[in-house]
């Protein structure tokens, strides 16, 4: 796969392991922190504490809770982002065919190992340690003597005690009998079941998500949709067609890929999506252990050569109740970096973890680490190789662009931008500095009234690795000279202090329908 080459800089010296990691700044990292808000994550300190330590999206789970719920949080969002002065791109993740034990009252339900739990399909039933009700008429159907079934709240190991494994012992009419392999305390009115490899029979875009979109997503004109379980090519065309009957044409898809049918159709899949989200949770059900990786490898090698985003789940487990991470667990984040994930996703650790803001901070130190080693320069040449010539002049000039910027030892590449498709051309050449993205606003005009592009723009951007975006004013789109377009890229790089008077940048910019790349030396703007 690396063809014996090396994923790490040759350089990369032995001395920095010992030497401390950078001080905190306003770039924690270059790869991208999602964090999954919830019951401990959102109150406005805790979600401005976690912008400050690295958070550069936010996942609302509409697997749990209902629409005022997260309606709340995303209004203490808001409040963070100002407070903070960051942005921070909004997803919603839908439910999809995910069955659920209905557990109507709440309490929790302890199970013992080795004794026997029946799962069924008869949802009168109230859920206790005995009998636990599933969601779905067809449980009994689709299961088997030996399956595995996990249940869980965003962690189904089996082997903490709030998930548990079964083994199918016998089926029964509507009654699956299993035995319990651990003891476990299941919590909540929301545990998921999971079990490997079934065909389940729903539409991966449900009327619940349906209505969800049509209602919180439009309210909130949201940045991107994590379309969970996407299986077929056809869910993502689904999706998008939907959007765009609901007006929200620019929002982007993430599919996430996370049973092994979304991975047969993995290569047709992302020609549509926007981006992946490489769902270890539910993969790691599918697929034997020992194939994780390879998918993992393979998955995120596809999006990195057409420049798509790609975000790796199911990081620091342990975190959810830790405040330092395994070993493991730590050593696999730095991999992810180093496979080239654009991001990374906290699910249980953020949402119902008792340490939200550690774990960002953690993932980020983690992150910026395997930066410093990265081998920019390998995953450049694969890219050059993978897009061949001739080139566009765009992809060219935004290729030269990042080469320049490393032979000149730029501090940051600054790109003017508006549908933020220039940013993307960049970042896909991985160049080891920021990419500063000035999202330049458009009018435009629908049936009711005239609005300004951008802000989805811009924060959409905050999913990609390495890109930092700032939504111009509208009156920079008709700029006086082009350094007036440059002040509020190097005002705002000054006062978070990655810009200084004797740096140089790189500029990449679009005049006409040429695509140009500079070399601007700042001290003239620091007189
Ligand atoms: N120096 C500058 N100062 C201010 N605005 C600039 C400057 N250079 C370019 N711009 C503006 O930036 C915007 C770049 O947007 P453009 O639509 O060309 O890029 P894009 O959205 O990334 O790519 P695409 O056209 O492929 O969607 C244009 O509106 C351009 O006028
Ligand atoms: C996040 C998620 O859905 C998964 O890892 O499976
Ligand atoms: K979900
Ligand atoms: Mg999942």
């Amino acid at each position: 796969m690396q063809g014996g080459q090396m994923i790490v800089e040759e350089n990369a010296q032995l001395s920095t392991v010992l030497t401390s990691s950078a001080k905190p700044s306003y770039i924690p990292s270059l790869t991208k922190i999602i964090a999954t808000l919830g019951p401990k994550s959102r109150s406005v300190d805790t979600i401005e504490a976690c912008l400050k330590a690295g958070m550069s999206g936010a996942r609302f789970d509409f697997s749990w809770l209902d629409g005022d719920y997260h309606q709340e949080t995303l209004e203490n969002l808001r409040i963070a982002m100002k407070n903070a002065k960051k942005l921070c791109a909004i997803m919603l993740d839908t439910v999809g065919p995910e069955l659920q034990v209905c557990n109507t009252t709440g309490n929790p339900i302890d199970l013992k190992a080795d004794t026997h739990v029946t799962i069924t399909s008869n949802i009168s039933k109230e859920a206790s340690a005995e009998v636990l009700p599933v969601d779905y008429a067809e449980f009994p159907k689709i299961v088997k003597k030996g399956d595995t079934v996990f249940l869980g709240q965003h962690l189904f190991t089996g082997h903490e005690t709030s998930s548990v494994w079964l083994e199918v012992l016998e089926i029964k009419g509507e009654n699956v009998i299993c035995l319990v392999k651990n003891t476990a305390s299941l919590s909540g009115s929301m545990i998921t079941v999971c079990v490997s490899n079934v065909k389940i029979n729903l539409a991966t875009l449900t009327e619940k998500d349906k209505q969800i979109i049509s209602t919180w997503g439009v309210k909130n004109n949201i940045d991107i949709i994590s379309l969970s379980y996407t299986r077929h090519v056809e869910d993502v065309r689904e999706l998008r067609a939907f959007l765009k009957m609901k007006n929200l044409s620019e929002t982007q898809i993430y599919a996430k890929v996370e049973t092994t049918e979304g991975l047969r159709h993995f290569d047709e899949i992302l020609q549509e999506a926007d981006g992946i989200i490489f769902g270890r949770g539910n993969l790691g059900i599918d697929l034997p252990p020992e194939k994780v990786f390879l998918f993992q490898k393979y998955a995120i090698s596809k999006c990195n050569m057409v420049g798509k985003p790609v975000i790796v789940t199911r990081v620091v487990d342990s975190m959810t109740g830790n405040l330092r991470p395994t070993r493991a667990e730590a050593t696999d984040v730095a991999n992810a970096v180093l496979d080239g994930a654009d991001g990374i996703m906290l699910g249980a650790e953020t949402l119902r973890g008792l340490y939200p803001v550690d774990a960002v901070r953690t993932v980020g130190r983690i992150c910026a680490e395997a930066e410093h080693v990265y081998n920019h320069t390998l995953h450049y040449k694969k890219i050059v190789k993978h897009v061949g010539e001739p080139m566009t002049h765009a992809e060219s000039v935004a290729s030269s662009a990042v080469r320049s910027a490393i032979k000149v030892k730029a501090a940051t590449i600054v790109v003017f931008t508006s549908s933020g498709r220039a940013a993307r051309l960049i970042a896909k050449y991985r160049p080891p500095v920021p990419i500063v993205a000035i999202v330049i606003p458009h009018l435009r005009a629908n049936s009711l009234k005239w609005t300004f592009t951008g802000s989805s723009q811009a924060r959409q951007l905050l999913g990609v690795r390495g890109i930092y975006p700032i939504l111009a004013s509208p009156d920079v789109a008709a700029p006086g000279s082009e350094e007036s377009g440059l002040r509020p890229a190097i005002d705002h790089g000054r006062s978070a202090g990655f810009l200084k008077s004797n740096d140089r940048i790189v500029v990449f910019q679009k005049v006409g329908n040429s695509s140009v790349a500079k070399i601007v030396e700042l001290q003239q703007f620091f007189i």
